[in-house]
């Protein structure tokens, strides 16, 4: 596959050890412990590869472990058994080289706009003078560079989550871990933030790990879509999503385009009515 840049991107089931991954899961099981009633097993046996720059989605039936995926390779989670890898590094808890954006975009009221994107700089104690320079830059990037000195509550949704955007960028993460993060917003600003996501992705030259309820969104964002199965969460099946970069609206009403929905949909349906 090729990307806008020319550049050649590997498929992870091709992957050999010269492509070292972004983010890797190993046999990863999770457990979660009740505190009345029975354990919980949210994940099983999940291996993944994601490569440097790769676009994944994640798609499956509601509790199958989507979220729990993301939390363990964001080090939020300790998985129960297996390894989780970050670059060539195991992951043991909360890590500068990831960002996360969730479906709410959980912004602190009483902080303006450019200080709620320099707070992962504040935390990390980076100087004041570069921390000013990279939340202009983010800003601009994500279309805010005029609403710095506004506060989260006059802004739209959409709006908001492009600041919690700005926010898990800010850092220069590699990888970008995203739950959902288009979820609560209207279907005309969910669309337009695919396209503002795809074009930073493209700019920045992030992995990106996208958590998402919807089949058209999973497929017009990604390079490979992983289609988990019902609780307890295992990977069904990677598809290989071969359209053209950069993606455009106009695809999802091209036979291709319709011919991976429908392929996705039967995977869902199956997991969704399997016993
Ligand atoms: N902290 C927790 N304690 C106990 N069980 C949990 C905890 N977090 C998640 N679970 C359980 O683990 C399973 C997977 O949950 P998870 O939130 O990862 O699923 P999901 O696929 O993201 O769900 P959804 O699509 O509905 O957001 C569910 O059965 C859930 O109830």
């Amino acid at each position: 596959m090729t990307t806008d840049s020319g550049e050649l991107r590997v498929g992870t089931r091709g992957a050999t050890n010269a492509n070292v991954s972004a983010a890797a899961l190993q046999h990863v099981h999770m457990t979660y412990q009740a505190r009345r009633g029975e354990n919980v097993l949210a994940l099983k046996d999940v291996s993944l590869d994601i490569l440097p720059k790769e676009f994944v989605t994640i798609i499956g039936p509601s509790g199958c472990g989507k979220s729990t995926l993301i939390k363990i390779i964001a080090g939020l989670v300790r998985p129960s058994s297996g390894e989780v890898l970050l670059g060539s590094s195991e992951v043991t808890g909360p890590s500068a080289d990831v960002g996360l954006v969730f479906q709410q975009p959980v912004l602190l009221p009483w902080r303006n706009v450019s200080k709620n994107v320099s707070l992962p700089l504040e935390v990390l104690d980076s100087a004041k003078n570069d921390r000013r320079a990279a939340v202009e830059q983010l800003l601009d990037l994500v279309g805010l560079g005029k609403y710095g000195k506004h506060y989260p509550h006059e802004l739209s949704g959409g709006m908001q989550q492009r600041v919690s955007i700005a926010r898990a960028l800010v850092h220069d993460p590699d990888v970008l871990l995203m739950d959902e993060p288009f979820g609560a917003l209207d279907a005309l600003t969910r669309d337009q933030m695919s396209f503002e996501l795809m074009r930073i992705w493209s700019e920045r030259s992030k992995t990106v790990v996208f958590v998402t309820h919807s089949i058209p969104e999973a497929i017009l964002l990604a390079d490979r879509v992983v289609v988990m199965s019902k609780s307890p969460g295992e990977i069904a099946e990677i598809i290989d999503i071969e359209l053209p970069r950069p993606r455009r609206n106009e695809m999802v009403n091209t036979p291709e385009f319709g011919a991976y929905v429908q392929r996705a949909r039967t995977l869902l349906n199956a997991e969704t009515t399997a016993h």
